[in-house]
């Protein structure tokens, strides 16, 4: 068993999400603390012009390390705050900060300086978990999967575990024990951007301004037209994808607007293509927290949708808890992608092991022979 600190930042930009777990990468022992580190508002419209403009910018652009060098900035700040309440964690799983994902091109970008966080922290550091993945020909992500069926622990399906963070991701796991998973389109991403624009906030906080809208049906089914919803899984999205729909609900109110693009995403959901119907949803992530997309959902799916709360699971912590379970995963070779997952060729490991200088050749390491 290892003590892993997991580190999340996710596609809303909002901060880090950091948790401790012990965990062999099969099987969970238990959770330690965990907390969330948000990011001010400067470094987050730095973090957002990045995310913008990552198409174009060299792996070098000097805008790109500062923002890289203050994300991890963050990042070691969390993982230390833990190591304080933690003395004796084994090993870091970093996830970064994604900026650009396009597997069709064979790239996927996350930002953050692995050699930094493991200086300053004097562990090892897994990091850099989707391009292995992505390099084989698979989609490199959701890869939450494997930890959702861990937690999930054998019990009776199909159930669905629904992520909805700037992005929203599905874990099925079938009656048979077989794992289908995909993005199934927006999440609160273009809710964020619609309420930045009209509200100032940076959400629209406990979906207030949606709850007041209609939603235009016209629009909505426009929106839904884009073939990525009929596509079927694996399929996986960036952050920017659907970001034209901001346009095209340009002319309704902001409460319109609002419904509508909340509404998409819940629709989004429901017109996934899976292999089974599942006869229960749980959902985590931070749009579990809109009334209004929660709502919506269970009017939309029809059969039981809660917060992952009911499981006994931190719907806010998960995404941190995750990368600390691949860590494990990663250093034993075990797979963190699989063909019914992220559609590549095989299950597959990945990450990549980061340890800063001269730093002692840790315990775990000298008995899994990974030195
Ligand atoms: N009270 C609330 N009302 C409405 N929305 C909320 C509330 N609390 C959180 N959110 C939404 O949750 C988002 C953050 O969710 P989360 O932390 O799961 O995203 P993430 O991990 O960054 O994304 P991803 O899973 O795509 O990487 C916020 O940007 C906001 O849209
Ligand atoms: C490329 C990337 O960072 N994708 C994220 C994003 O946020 C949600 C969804 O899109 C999911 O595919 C993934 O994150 C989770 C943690 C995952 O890999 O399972």
């Amino acid at each position: 068993m290892f003590t892993v600190i997991g580190l999340m930042s996710g596609t809303s930009l909002d901060g880090v999400d950091a948790a401790v777990i012990r965990t062999d990468g099969e099987r969970i022992e238990g959770f330690g603390p965990d907390l969330h580190l948000p990011y001010p508002a400067a470094l987050r419209q730095h973090a957002r012009k990045i995310l913008d403009e990552a198409t174009t910018l060299p792996p070098d652009s000097p805008a790109l390390k500062a923002v890289e060098h203050e994300i991890t900035r963050y990042h070691v700040d969390a993982a230390r705050q833990l190591q304080a309440l933690v003395p004796d964690v084994d090993l870091i799983g970093f996830h970064g900060q994604t900026i650009l994902h396009a597997p069709a091109r064979h790239h996927t970008w996350q930002i953050g300086d692995a050699q930094y966080l493991s200086r300053a922290t004097g562990l090892a550091v897994i990091h850099d978990f989707r391009s292995a993945d992505v390099a084989a020909g698979g989609e490199g992500a959701p890869l939450v999967p494997w930890f959702h069926a861990a937690l999930l622990n054998g019990a009776s399906g199909p159930a669905a575990v629904l992520n909805i963070g700037g992005v929203a991701n599905i874990t099925l796991v079938d009656t048979d024990g077989t794992i289908h998973a995909c993005d199934t389109g927006p999440g609160n991403a273009l809710l964020d951007d619609w309420a930045l624009r009209h509200t100032g906030t940076a959400c629209d906080v406990d979906g207030k301004l949606a709850a007041m809208g209609t939603v235009n049906q016209t629009l909505l089914e426009d929106l839904l037209a884009d073939p990525y919803f009929a596509r079927p899984a694996p399929k996986s999205l960036d952050r920017q994808t659907f970001a034209a729909a901001l346009d095209r609900v340009s002319d309704c109110t902001p409460a319109d607007g609002a419904a509508t693009l909340a509404v998409f995403s819940v629709e989004a959901i429901r017109r996934t293509p899976l292999p089974a119907r599942p006869a229960h949803w749980y959902v985590c992530g931070g749009g579990r927290h809109n009334p209004v997309l929660m709502r919506a959902m269970r009017t939309a799916l029809g059969v039981p949708v809660e917060p992952v709360e009911r499981l006994g699971w931190n719907g806010d912590a998960l995404e941190a808890q995750c990368f600390g379970f691949l860590a494990a995963r990663s250093v034993r070779g075990l797979p963190i992608s699989a063909p019914t997952i992220t559609g590549g060729p095989d299950n597959l490991s990945g990450g990549r092991l980061t340890c800063a200088g001269l730093m002692p050749i840790p315990a775990w390491m000298r008995n899994t022979g990974a030195a």
